[in-house]
């Protein structure tokens, strides 16, 4: 009768990974084998008995295995480049996992404002209000009334382009929006005044994208006095807070809109449409 310690060895030579297999040589002691390295033949022939182990053995050696175990090996860390692609895949996966973890489960925390009985829940009427000055239509209807008034061709050229800045940011909010296809938290009351379909979906933020280009694109082109760009540069941080407390987006839909909406700015900068420009899309368009 074998002893346990005989089955034991018995076990671990058959069942162990593909990559770093464990098996007894004649002499009874343990070799290990490296993810590259062919097993040798007896080795199968032991494994003879377990077809589940001996697949697993011969899918290691399959011709794309065989292929990435040449004589490459990565140039910083002079492993197998094989070795490195699986690897790295599962150790970015596992970051990124957590940092969702606790995205969402901060975001949740904060989501204090989220219903009128949450914790927070008697501010939520002002948090609604500074998200509707951070909404679409105000910053759009503003602008163009801002346009038409405009008695100055510098005037005009300003807020013709904020304009195009806030038409531009629909549309690339609206694109990232519909690619992602990220749920908004499930603690979000959607009573949103004038949304677009895809505002069901949080990645990103819109409010936070507009905030950050227009406090950008004011503090650029507005000759303010101090105080008043701290109140843009507040004003703008606060839009973003209030999604997250009003439960409308988790933290880095914010964070990440934020980003967003910074870089679109530069993208204004390098659209910008010059007055002599203005007038002549506006002859192309009276034809
Ligand atoms: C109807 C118009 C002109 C704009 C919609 C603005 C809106 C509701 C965006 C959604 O923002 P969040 O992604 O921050 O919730």
């Amino acid at each position: 009768m074998p002893s346990p310690k005989a089955k034991n060895n018995a076990n671990r030579s058959g069942g162990g990974s593909p990559g770093l297999s464990g098996s007894t040589n004649g002499n009874g002691r343990y070799e290990f084998m490296s993810l590259n390295r062919t097993p040798p033949a007896t080795l199968f022939q032991r494994q003879g008995s377990d077809p589940t182990a001996a697949a697993r053995l011969r899918a290691s050696e399959s011709p794309t295995r065989r292929r990435g175990s040449g004589s490459s090996t990565s140039s910083n860390t002079g492993m197998p480049e094989e070795d490195c692609m699986r690897l790295n895949p599962s150790f970015i996966g596992i970051a990124l996992s957590s940092l969702l973890a606790i995205d969402l489960w901060l975001s949740k925390r904060l989501g204090v404002c989220a219903c009128e009985d949450s914790s927070w829940g008697s501010i939520r009427p002002l948090m609604k209000l500074i998200e509707i000055s951070g909404h679409g239509i105000p910053w759009l209807v503003g602008t163009a009334y801002c346009l038409y008034k405009a008695d100055s061709a510098a005037g005009q050229e300003i807020m013709f382009n904020l304009f195009m800045a806030l038409i531009l940011d629909l549309i690339l909010v609206g694109i990232v929006k519909a690619v992602v296809r990220r749920r908004r938290p499930s603690h979000n009351r959607m009573d949103m005044f004038a949304t677009f379909s895809v505002d069901r979906y949080s990645f990103p933020s819109g409010h936070a994208t507009r905030s950050a280009m227009c406090a950008r694109f004011l503090l650029a082109h507005l000759v303010l006095a101090v105080p008043l760009r701290v109140l843009v540069f507040l004003w703008s941080g606060l839009v973003g807070l209030s999604r997250v407390l009003l439960g409308r987006h988790n933290m880095t839909d914010v964070l990440f809109g934020f980003l967003m909406g910074y870089c679109q700015y530069n993208l204004v900068e390098m659209l910008w449409v010059s007055s002599l420009g203005m007038q002549g899309l506006l002859g192309l368009i009276q034809g």
